[in-house]
């Protein structure tokens, strides 16, 4: 797969307008992120914009519910014809093998193919003392974050996101088929904001990402195509 296919940029802007100028400002990037703020404010219309422009499109809702809503939930969604959706690991084996079935019906219902799961491990703005102090988890956080990809695993989702500072054990753990998607990416010249457990793009390739999610870096500076380029350049230098 090309550099520029492995990085999905997420539209985390208000309106369908402002989402819309992203997408037309970077016609490079072939993979975008619908996220919480853009779907309350926009729902599904925003999707099909993005499916006629033919972009794939990452759903993150991060469901986290009981059993029956959650599939509920994923059901609908499965019907948009959206590539991957996220859930919280969190929810439990018996949710996370409620929403694989569900997923199917949906999107069979619809005539597209299942969409891929993916959960949530470990929030990448979260830290060692975040898990241990306020969560109150007696685990070490490399250890809690392939314990929820494990669950994942075992409850048939298609894979995992997690920061890129665990990916590396996961993919040796969880194997080549399991899918991880890594936020929490920063190049060197970037501001960590809010993210707390980064690394820069080639690292998260070098260490096994299969995709990175990469936002602020590429969406808030001063001329994100510019910034676009610079990453793909940085990941090309690699030769993977
Ligand atoms: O599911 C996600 O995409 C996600 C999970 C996670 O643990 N951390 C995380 O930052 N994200 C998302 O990845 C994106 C990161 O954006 P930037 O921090 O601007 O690069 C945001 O849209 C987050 O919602």
């Amino acid at each position: 797969m090309p550099v520029e296919d492995q990085i999905i940029v997420p539209l985390d802007v208000p309106t369908e307008q402002e989402a819309i100028a992203l997408v037309e400002q970077l016609p490079q990037v072939t993979f975008w992120k619908v996220g919480l703020e853009l779907f309350v404010s926009t729902g599904p219309g925003i999707i099909r914009f993005l499916k006629n422009q033919q972009k794939r499109v990452f759903l993150d809702l991060k469901f986290h519910d009981i059993p029956n809503t959650m599939a509920g939930a994923i059901r609908q969604v499965s019907t948009y014809g959206v590539d991957l959706i996220t859930v919280h690991a969190t929810a439990g084996r018996r949710a996370l093998e409620a929403v694989n079935v569900a997923a199917r019906d949906g999107a069979q219902q619809a005539g597209y193919p299942s969409p891929k799961l993916i959960a949530i491990t470990l929030l990448t703005s979260l830290t060692s003392r975040d898990l241990a102090f306020d969560l109150k988890v007696p685990v070490e956080l490399p250890e809690y974050a392939l314990q929820m990809a494990l669950l994942a695993q075992e409850s048939s989702l298609n894979g995992a996101v997690c920061s890129p500072q665990e990916v590396a054990q996961l993919r040796q753990v969880c194997g080549d088929d399991f899918l991880l998607v890594c936020p929490g990416v920063r190049p060197s010249w970037a501001q960590a904001d809010d993210q707390k457990r980064s690394m820069t793009p080639s690292d998260a390739i070098k260490a096994g990402a299969d995709y990175l999610v990469i936002g602020r870096p590429i969406t808030a500076a001063p001329e994100p195509v510019a910034a676009w380029e610079k990453i793909c350049e940085e990941l090309a230098a690699l030769g993977v």
